[in-house]
């Protein structure tokens, strides 16, 4: 049972996991989970190694798909509709909800066909200067136009690990998405990098939905504004991020916050 902090202001769920579990054979890696996910907020999931964010946060897209012994059960809706519907088209949903991995991974491509890629495979922008212009656009939006702009033709690869996970941003932001879902987008960076990221998160909410799964509470405190709590598969505390972490119901919680394990 989720232990969920009534002083929620009400929001749109743009999406919603309905009892929630996963397997990896027949290990259960998340337990009956139940969550909405707001619309322009920025959702952080918290918990110690091994207990379940990423593996549910990859249910949110359906990136589990790709791992032949995971198994999902229960539902998950984006605008109300179930997105493990036969009917759901899953390329079209990961351009709806978007995902920005712990390790920045831009493909072997210049910056420009970095971010080009998605538009062009999903039919946006047929004429040079329309694609121009939303490559520049999504550049601007992820704050890395002004370090890139002379220089488009340049590989991805050869920017900074910062300047690569901002482009990866980009690179979700071109297909216009609706959700922005982050596996530990910060792990692989410097403070100074992590602090251009969160940044960017903070801007991107007015926009967007995000998830982020971080191990730093520090992290979930400064960009988030709800917070989930995860322990061993199960989904313990649900909360405003101001209140997990100054007023946690639960005893697991509040060990994990205080820093006694994890
Ligand atoms: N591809 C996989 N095959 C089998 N088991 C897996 C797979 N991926 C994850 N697991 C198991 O599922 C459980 C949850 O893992 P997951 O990576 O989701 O946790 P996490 O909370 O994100 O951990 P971390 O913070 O260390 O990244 C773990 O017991 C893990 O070993």
């Amino acid at each position: 049972m989720t232990r969920i902090h009534q002083n929620m202001e009400v929001r749109d769920a743009k999406m919603q996991a309905r009892d929630v579990s996963v397997y990896y054979e027949s290990k259960r890696a998340i337990d009956n989970v139940s969550i909405d996910i707001p619309n322009k907020l920025v959702t952080a999931f918290i918990g110690p190694s091994g207990c379940g964010k990423s593996t549910f946060l990859r249910t949110l897209n359906r990136m589990n798909d790709t791992i032949p012994s995971a198994r999902v059960d229960g539902e998950i809706t984006l605008d109300g509709e179930n997105i493990y519907s036969p009917k759901i088209d899953v390329v079209q949903l990961r351009a709806r909800v978007g995902m920005v991995f712990q390790k920045p991974n831009p493909f072997p491509k210049s910056i420009y066909e970095n971010v080009a890629y998605g538009p062009r495979i999903h039919g946006f922008a047929e004429k040079k200067d329309d694609m121009d212009a939303v490559v520049e656009h999504s550049l601007k939006r992820a704050g890395l136009w002004e370090e890139v702009k002379d220089r488009l033709s340049d590989s991805g690869t050869a920017l900074s690990g910062g300047q690569q996970q901002r482009l990866c941003i980009a690179r979700a932001i071109a297909v216009d998405p609706e959700v922005i879902l982050m596996d530990e987008p910060c792990s692989a960076l410097d403070p100074i990098a992590t602090a251009k990221i969160e940044e960017l998160i903070n801007d991107l909410a007015d926009n967007y939905a995000i998830v982020i799964v971080t191990h730093s509470m520090q992290q979930a405190a400064r960009v988030s504004q709800r917070t989930a709590f995860f322990h061993l598969g199960q989904m313990v505390e649900y909360g405003p991020t101001s209140d997990i972490f100054t007023n946690p119901l639960e005893t697991r919680t509040k060990d994990y916050i205080t820093g006694r394990y994890g």
